[in-house]
């Protein structure tokens, strides 16, 4: 299998040096000059891996992997869809398109309709797959056969796939991990302490289980790589960006507005779904409320803390 990799961002080109240890890999990044990884400073690409910022370059892959931020997926498939005609494609993105409210592989279905789109996702920062460490994620698509096919040819001695046909759980357990680290950072940065972030952890994860619930996933999907794993992951090291953000936000300092925090559109994102379907998700709406500069974060932990008593 021919496999092109689109978006030379951190995850992009990490996902380019696994797979093009493995066989030849085309990396496309918008702009990109040389054979350099810009966003993964002192990594370098295996000869294998091609770059080229020509999306009519590509020659004719069979699997293309989707590594563009979530919030640009939409514009690029409307651009760029007849490029990856026939190809089989995976979305390597967490989170939910603002404009539309659809996830990844939704977007990827309209644009592409040719296959069943797969995605690609789990607790896996970029820098500790360029490094070859060992890391474990989920490959979800709704044709098992596929899926199937998919999951070999992305898995390496180090990049371990498990394979599920819950396409919609495992996509919303990556986005919606990514609201709950912000929360989880504003808790550190607001110097609340680590039981605090454990409680809002796991009333985070509740509230994923059931707005995934309410789109058809399965609660072990949510229990799996890409829910759990994930928000464990990103909820408690200082390499997510999500986190840090939070922890910013928290500790009332500046964040680069040049990082990819997909949590921030999502959290929006999830909150018009949660209020439309009338599910209560108290932390992303908290998160949504507080990075539109709605309410300060000690308002946000008053109101969360003085909600009703309930059974657990
Ligand atoms: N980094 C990580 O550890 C992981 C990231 N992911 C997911 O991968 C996705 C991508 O994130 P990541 O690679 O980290 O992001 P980065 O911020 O590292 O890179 C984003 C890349 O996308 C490019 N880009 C932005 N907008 C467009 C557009 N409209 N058209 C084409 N290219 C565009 C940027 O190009 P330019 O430089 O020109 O702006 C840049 O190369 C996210 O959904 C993220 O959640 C998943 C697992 C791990
Ligand atoms: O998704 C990730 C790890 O699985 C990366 O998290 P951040 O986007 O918060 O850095």
């Amino acid at each position: 299998m021919k496999v092109a990799i689109l978006g030379a961002g951190a995850f992009g080109a990490a996902l380019a040096v696994a797979l093009g240890r493995e066989g030849p890999v085309t990396l496309w990044g918008r702009g990109i000059s040389g054979h350099v990884a810009p966003r993964l400073p002192g990594v370098d690409l295996p000869e294998n891996v091609s770059v080229t910022a020509e999306i009519n370059n590509l020659g004719v892959p069979d699997v293309v992997l989707l590594a563009l931020p979530m919030q640009a997926l939409g514009g690029f498939l409307a651009q760029n869809a007849r490029a990856l005609r026939g190809a089989r494609l995976v979305a390597c993105c967490k989170g939910v398109d603002l404009a539309s409210g659809l996830g990844p592989t939704a977007l990827i279905a309209q644009a592409c309709p040719d296959h069943p789109p797969a995605i690609l996702t789990g607790p896996s920062f970029a820098a500790d797959i360029a490094r070859g460490l060992p890391t474990a994620l989920t490959l979800a698509c709704a044709d098992d056969a596929l899926g199937e096919s998919l999951q070999k040819r992305l898995s390496t001695s180090v990049l371990r796939l498990y394979r599920s046909t819950d396409v919609v759980g495992a996509e919303l357990g990556g986005a919606l991990k990514n609201v709950i680290a912000i929360a989880a950072g504003v808790v550190i940065g607001a110097g609340l302490g680590d039981s605090a972030r454990a409680a809002l952890m796991t009333r985070g994860y509740a509230e994923m289980v059931r707005l995934a619930l309410s789109f058809g996933a399965r609660a072990e999907t949510l229990a799996g790589l890409s829910g759990f794993g994930d928000l464990v992951l990103t909820c408690t090291s200082e390499q997510s960006r999500n986190f840090r953000f939070g922890r910013a936000l928290g500790a009332g300092q500046a964040f680069d507005a040049s990082v990819t925090v997909e949590g921030v559109a999502t959290a929006k994102a999830v909150s018009n779904i949660a209020e439309t379907k009338g599910i209560d998700m108290p932390v992303a709406s908290m998160v949504a409320a507080l990075t539109e500069g709605r309410i300060t974060h000690a308002q946000a932990i008053q109101a969360l803390m003085s909600r009703p008593l309930k059974q657990e």
